[in-house]
């Protein structure tokens, strides 16, 4: 069976943070296929990826990029597919440039924004869960039990 989403990002410096969106899907029992494609550096790959993606399966993407993060936008302008993206940390900027670059979509061609780094990738991962999670009844209840695990942990009183 062809992974639902793709977890695709501009570089493998990005990893360690996109890996946070691996783990909440695989927690989720969600799978996904994780790419390097750069609007950038590898344009032509690029396209191949965004024009193939629906072809190929995918039902979600989730794309994280940092700095000049041109990459959730242009696949986002390739394919209905809905793309999620994630401003990655950037050494210069903090991530601020990553986050306008990416959340500063012109009105037609939208990409669900998250949060700067690796909270924003974790959000990304149960956001694309949650929206397969509309035609899977067994995922919206891994869903259920994940938030109702998290309140659980949640201690009344610090220590
Ligand atoms: N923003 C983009 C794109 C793109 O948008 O296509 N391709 C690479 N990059 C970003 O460049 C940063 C530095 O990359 P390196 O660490 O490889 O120099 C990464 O955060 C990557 O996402």
């Amino acid at each position: 069976m062809t992974a639902p989403v793709a977890i695709v990002m501009g570089s493998q410096s990005d990893w360690p943070t996109m890996i946070k969106a691996a783990e909440m899907l695989d927690k989720l029992g969600v799978a996904y296929d994780a790419r390097i494609v750069s609007a950038h550096r590898t344009p032509e790959r690029l396209v191949d990826f965004a024009h193939g993606a629906d072809g190929e399966g995918f039902k979600v993407i989730v794309a994280g990029a940092g700095g000049a993060a041109h990459l959730p936008g242009m696949i986002a302008a390739m394919t209905h597919l809905p793309v999620l993206g994630v401003p990655v940390q950037s050494k210069a900027l903090s991530g601020q440039d990553s986050l306008l670059s990416i959340v500063q979509m012109p009105a037609g061609i939208p990409v669900g924004t998250l949060a700067i780094g690796e909270a924003g990738a974790a959000n990304a991962g149960l956001l694309a869960a949650a929206i397969l999670a509309t035609s899977d009844e067994a995922l919206a209840g891994r869903l259920k039990d994940f938030r109702a695990a998290q309140t659980a942990s949640v201690a009344e009183k610090p220590v």
